[in-house]
């Protein structure tokens, strides 16, 4: 591998790997902000799980396989990505010339195409009350409405789903997929628990959730956007 292709490898790892998260980490700390009910469902969540796990049982004793224990925590993150996916377009180059389904048009090779998967993941089509930050309509698992065959394929990062035809496609899909998906997940899920265990969190008076700043490499939130911090009881940091 060249120096070139090395840096340009790192890039996109760093890139794709931390801005992503740094992103839906800002959004879902802004919208529990205004609801303080979910902070105290996912900290009931936290506390039962602990005890769950035996006396003096602390966050640093939880595991990967433990966050698939925090229903509500993985929820909050899936719609956070629903509303703010960060890379809000994706890019392909076309190979062979392209007939786009039910028309005349052909796109020739060597073009680009975009997909902006944001545009069905807030339509009222397939979400109801697609604008309203509702992390419960993920209780129900094919909230999604999946229209996916239920085949899979391995790249060598895991198996993940094959299908492209889903309204809900944060991470992509196909041969480029995000391969970051589950360490996105697990990252997220480790700081939101940190956050939800440690403290309480709301706007600040007059305070109210920002715009989109689409402008942005990733969409983050325009500023101002701040919160006021209230340690919990259980506050270790
Ligand atoms: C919330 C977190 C993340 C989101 C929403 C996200 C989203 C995406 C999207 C939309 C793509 C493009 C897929 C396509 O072109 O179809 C992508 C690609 C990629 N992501 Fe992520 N990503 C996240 C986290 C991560 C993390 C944590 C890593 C690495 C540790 C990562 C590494 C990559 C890489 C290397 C690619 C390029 C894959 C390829 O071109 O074959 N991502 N991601």
């Amino acid at each position: 591998m060249t120096d070139q292709e090395i840096a340009n490898l790192l890039i996109g790892v760093l890139m794709g790997g931390q801005h992503t998260s740094a992103a839906t980490s800002a959004w879902f700390l802004l919208h529990l902000a205004e609801r303080p009910d979910l902070q105290d469902e996912i900290y009931q969540d936290i506390v039962n799980l602990l005890k769950s796990k035996g006396p003096n049982t602390t966050l640093d004793d939880l595991s990967y396989d433990d966050l698939s224990g925090l229903p509500n925590v993985n929820n909050v993150i899936r719609e956070t990505l629903r509303l703010h996916m960060p890379l809000h377009s994706i890019f392909r180059k076309v190979m062979n010339p392209l007939l786009v389904p039910n028309t005349n048009y052909v796109v020739p090779k060597g073009h680009h195409v975009l997909v902006a998967p944001g545009y069905s993941m807030t339509s009222e089509r397939w979400f109801p009350q697609a604008l309203t930050f509702n992390p419960h309509r993920w209780d129900q698992p094919d909230a999604d409405q999946q229209k996916d065959d239920g085949t899979t394929v391995d790249y060598g990062f895991g198996a993940i789903s094959k299908g492209v035809n889903s309204p809900y496609l944060p991470f992509g899909g196909g041969r480029h997929r995000c391969v970051g998906e589950q360490f996105a997940y697990c990252q997220l899920g480790t700081i939101l628990t940190t956050y939800v265990y440690n403290l309480k969190w709301s706007f600040k008076p007059n305070g109210k959730l920002p715009e989109v700043d689409y402008a942005s490499m990733v969409t983050l939130p325009m500023e101002p956007a701040e919160i006021a911090w209230e340690k919990r009881d259980t506050c270790s940091i």
